[in-house]
């Protein structure tokens, strides 16, 4: 028995040790509806971990992950995404030989079953999720092309797309700028912006120019614990994030 929450996301007390090793640390962490939190800190803070945790890779040791109010530390990966969680990985995991239309078209979640015999309804549907989702991820020009030729930055816009296919309310990105030009950060950082109208974003990055773009707020990891967290400008200026993270 736990208490009601309002937050989307409320984790309480997390951590997991690997052999003794505590990779994340009794940590506390409460996601808003709709919000864009990003999550910083030096190689091994356990960034990765966190996420990971959340969508139930690795399995808690102790701690509680509430979204939506129900517990997802004994969940499996598949029952959390159907709870409306979506993970993006560092490496794209696109149909490289499948065009744009189609890596969306089969993104669609199953269970088409709910329309019934009404096969034709359900085209349609997902045909206009298709095409709304490829303007949101600026790839409308270029549905009939096959993913394998898309630039490094379309690629990751379009794995993106297919997470949304999905409606997560919680979606978690590791580094989604890496490998991209700036015009691609920009436009990456304007896509999140728009995204996270209507549901919550967990980002992973280093990247302080694009965080500036993009965190509503930033949460600064450090050997599993928090070490700071708040508006960026605030965190930039402690003395503690400067000397362990940004001072590098
Ligand atoms: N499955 C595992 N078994 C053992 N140790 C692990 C495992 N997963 C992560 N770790 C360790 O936990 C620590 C945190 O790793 P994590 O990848 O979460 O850090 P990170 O903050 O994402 O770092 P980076 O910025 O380098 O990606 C590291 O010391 C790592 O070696």
């Amino acid at each position: 028995m736990g208490t009601e929450t309002d937050f989307l996301l409320a984790i309480e007390d997390l951590t997991v040790s690997f052999d003794g090793f505590k990779a994340v640390d009794s940590l506390n962490l409460y996601i808003d509806k709709n919000e864009l939190r990003v999550v910083i800190g030096p190689n091994g803070a356990g960034k990765t971990t966190l996420l990971d945790l959340i969508c139930g890779k690795t399995k808690a040791s102790s701690g509680s992950i509430k979204f939506k109010n129900t517990e997802l530390t004994k969940l499996s990966e598949h029952a959390i995404v159907r709870t409306g969680v979506g993970r993006k990985f560092q490496t794209p995991s696109i149909y490289e030989t499948l065009t744009v239309y189609e890596n969306l078209e089969v993104s669609y979640p199953e269970g088409r079953g709910v329309f019934g015999s009404l096969f034709f309804k359900a085209d349609e549907k997902v045909k206009e999720t298709v095409l709304r989702i490829a303007e949101e991820i600026q790839l409308l020009d270029e549905l009939d092309t096959e993913a394998a030729v898309l630039s490094h930055g379309q690629k990751q816009w379009l794995e993106i797309g297919m997470l949304l296919m999905q409606d997560p309310e919680l979606l978690m990105l590791d580094e989604p700028v890496a490998g991209m030009s700036a015009k691609e950060r920009d436009e990456t950082a304007e896509l999140l912006n728009r995204i996270c109208k209507n549901r919550s974003v967990i980002v992973i990055e280093h990247d302080m120019e694009f965080v500036k773009k993009i965190a509503h707020k930033v949460t600064v990891l450090h050997q599993g614990k928090i070490l700071a967290e708040g508006a960026m400008d605030k965190v930039q200026s402690d003395e503690k994030v400067v000397e362990v993270y940004l001072g590098h």
